[in-house]
């Protein structure tokens, strides 16, 4: 028998909480240890550092996607340049080829 966990929770870096509010950031990059969100489900959202609660979000997609294949597109739904999403990635997952894009909308 195989259990399976739908995580309820995310956190973010609090820099990140202004934009995920006002709807300027709607997608996450995150390694395969965060790759187990699922569509449909919602996540109660926190911040990193202080585990505060600022917000749900409801979880539309996940897709794997390479390093090399973050593309200007994957920038603008994170509202940075894509020398700027690859430097926060490169920072926060160095060396990870293999990620996953999650989608999600603000629950209002
Ligand atoms: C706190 C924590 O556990 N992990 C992460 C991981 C990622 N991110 C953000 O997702 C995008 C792509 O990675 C960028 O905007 C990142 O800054 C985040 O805020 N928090």
């Amino acid at each position: 028998m195989s259990t399976t966990i739908i995580p309820t929770e995310m956190t973010f870096f609090s820099r990140f909480e202004s934009d995920i509010l006002s709807g300027k950031k709607t997608i996450t990059i995150r390694d395969e240890a965060e790759s187990y969100y699922v569509p449909g489900t919602t996540v109660d959202v926190s911040t990193y550092e202080e585990g505060r609660w600022f917000c749900r979000l409801n979880i539309l997609t996940v897709d794997p996607i390479a390093f090399n294949d973050l593309n200007e597109f994957h920038a603008q739904q994170e509202n940075m340049t894509l020398a700027e999403l690859k430097a926060v990635i490169h920072d926060i997952y160095p060396g990870i080829e293999k990620l996953y894009v999650v989608n999600y909308a603000l629950v209002k």
